[in-house]
């Protein structure tokens, strides 16, 4: 009891959490659904009573042998065919209404979501896979939970009026058959809500299987992977793990959803036996001459209706816990609190930085993972370029990763001129470093916005633009496209689409342009450039790393002859430190590497 307790405190405190928040999304679409939904729950009874009137004036007629006349009729007439009308003619617009809304409904709360994973300062959220599952769902479901809330809620008012003016009508028949009808139905409420809780439930929890089958879907159904799909005819086996992961959603779904179905079906006997006994007692009265002709019709109209009414305000009661539900996840990611530390206003930056970034053995795990770096000390010196060597996975890129701060070290520290990382605030501290990833974005916008993406002044800046493009030697690219920097790029949207080269090289010109950075942060920035851009690019590496701190990662050894140091790591340790000849002279790892790649070229 006390659990249900618990229960229903959540519920109506995320309920009443929603209505201020969708409410702030779009009041006048609000006030007009409501409006409108609450007066068609008017109507029902309204149709109803004429009804009513029209039968038992033509049973008088009938009984007086009078003539009806048009004074009499016309205005019965008139009564039930504009609420009959009115009923058709507002739900077109109430379904408008709701179409708006829901735009509305959904671009707030998505930018609500946005907003708060903006909070997020580091990946360690999203490297979380029960935490992206669960915003995964958030986001799926963004389109319908918000809007079906206030729906269900508006409805739930509508059948309420309707409910309460069918009592209304009901109870100078007999004061005991609402009464009689609605205890019959509350069994069918209780359980059915039950069962909604537990579905909701479940399907939280089997949201990996959900995000599975979107992720074969993606896979088959995308670019990014049709070549090797159909190279090595994987259909089949991706539509067979999406049947599996369908199966086991849907085991456990259909099951429940079953034994919802045959307890509310069964309870609904009960409801239908409670109507019964009402109808036969109304009928037996009608024929000992107690009740009107009129009064019969009035009654087994608004009994259809009352029956109807609580019908749907049941459904919309399970519906709406269903969507409260959704929204009390939505206020548990908006609630989640950041997972690093900030400093906020936190010590200024050093600038430019005097005695260098200094490592400080420091440690670092991937949640639930083995060790990824150990024990690591250096310190890296103002202007120098240090080259980071080492076989996959040897923890080089999850240092670039801490350096940038979208990890915190498990343990030791990383100082820049003697303050500790942490305490040094941190959008100016990423203000300060620039780069290129390994897998860095390709993004749907114009070559243009794709390059001041590493800086938004370029946008108005166009001499800012020009040194980029410059700098990352695509001159020529963007000459040779008609609309030149402005030329839409990406498919996704019928943009020009480039070469993976060409993609590096403008996520080469998006570093660039952040011209001011201190640190510049480069792994493998030359994987898929060809070996003349290649060469051209290592040619002018010291012009282009002019005055910024710079490591550069990388596999292709011939490139590290232009580091200043070579820092070499092994299986998460910097195991070798030193210039290229001192690291030869040595004869160790870094040996072995640089003359089994020499003699590939011999
Ligand atoms: N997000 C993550 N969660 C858990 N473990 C991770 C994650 N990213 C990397 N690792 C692990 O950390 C270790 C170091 O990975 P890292 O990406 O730093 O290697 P790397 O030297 O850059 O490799 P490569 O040369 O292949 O790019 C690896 O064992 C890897 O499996």
């Amino acid at each position: 009891m006390s659990d249900l307790r618990i229960w229903f405190e959540v519920y109506t405190k995320a309920l009443f959490r929603s209505l201020p928040l969708l409410w702030t999304a779009a009041p006048k679409e609000i006030v007009f659904l409501v409006a409108v939904t609450l007066f068609q729950g008017f109507l029902p009874a309204l149709s109803v009573w004429i009804t009513k009137l029209v039968v038992d004036t033509v049973a008088t007629a009938l009984s007086t042998r009078e003539e009806l006349g048009y004074a009499t009729l016309v205005p019965l007439l008139i009564g039930w065919v504009g609420a009959l009308l009115l009923q058709t003619l507002l739900d077109p617009w109430r379904l408008a209404l709701q179409g708006n809304l829901n735009d509305k409904l959904t671009a707030h709360i998505s930018l609500m979501l946005m907003s708060k994973a903006k909070t997020f300062p580091d990946l360690s959220r999203f490297e979380d896979s029960k935490f992206y599952d669960e915003l995964q769902l958030l986001q799926e479901q963004v389109r319908y939970q918000p809007l079906n809330l206030l729906a269900n809620l508006v409805e739930l008012g509508r059948s309420f009026v309707t409910l309460v003016v069918m009592v209304g009508l009901l109870i100078p028949l007999a004061f005991w058959i609402p009464l009689v009808i609605a205890i019959a139905t509350v069994p069918q409420v209780v359980v059915s809500s039950q069962y909604g809780k537990t579905i909701w439930l479940t399907l939280f929890e089997n949201s990996p299987y959900a995000r599975r089958m979107q992720y074969y879907t993606s896979v088959m159904l995308t670019d990014s992977y049709a070549k090797e799909i159909r190279l090595f005819q994987l259909s089949s086996f991706f539509m067979k793990l999406y049947l599996q992961a369908f199966q086991s959603l849907h085991q456990s779904m259909r099951y429940l959803r079953g034994k919802q179905a045959f307890w509310s079906s069964s309870l609904a006997v009960l409801s239908a036996f409670g109507n019964g006994f009402a109808f036969y007692w109304v009928v037996k009265k009608a024929f000992r001459g107690e009740f009107s002709p009129g009064s019969v019709l009035l009654f087994v109209q608004s009994l259809t209706y009352f029956q109807q009414n609580l019908e749907g305000f049941v459904g919309n009661w399970l519906e709406l816990f269903e969507n409260v539900l959704y929204m009390q996840q939505f206020f548990n990611f908006l609630d989640s609190t950041i997972s690093m530390p900030l400093s906020i206003p936190g010590e200024k930056i050093p600038t430019p930085i005097r005695s260098g970034i200094t490592f400080e053995k420091v440690h670092f795990r991937y949640p639930d993972s083995g060790w990824a770096l150990k024990d690591i000390s250096f310190t890296l010196y103002p202007g120098e370029t240090v080259a980071i060597v080492g076989e996959n996975g040897a923890g080089k890129t999850t240092l670039v990763k801490l350096l940038t701060r979208l990890y915190d070290p498990t343990k030791g520290r990383i100082l820049v001129d003697g303050i500790d990382l942490k305490n040094l605030n941190l959008e100016q501290w990423r203000q300060q470093i620039t780069g290129v990833f390994q897998d860095f974005g390709r993004y749907a916008l114009t070559l243009r916005e794709n390059i001041a993406l590493g800086n938004l002044e370029a946008l108005e800046r166009p001499e800012l633009l020009k040194y980029a493009i410059e700098k990352a030697d695509i001159v020529n690219l963007v000459n040779r496209f008609p609309t030149g920097e402005n030329t839409p790029l990406g498919k996704q949207f019928g943009g020009t689409e480039l070469s993976g080269g060409q993609w590096q090289k403008l996520a080469l010109a998006r570093a660039f342009v952040r011209k001011e950075a201190q640190l510049l942060l480069l792994d493998e920035p030359t994987a898929a450039l060809d070996p003349r851009s290649e060469y051209e690019l290592y040619l002018r590496f010291v012009e282009l790393t002019q005055g910024k701190t710079t490591i550069l990662i990388t596999h292709r050894l011939a490139s590290v002859l232009m580091a200043d140091r070579i820092f070499v790591l092994k299986a998460g340790r910097l195991i070798e430190d030193g210039t290229h000849d001192e690291l030869l002279q040595r004869g160790d790892e870094y040996t072995t590497l640089w003359n089994m790649q020499a003699k590939q070229y011999r």
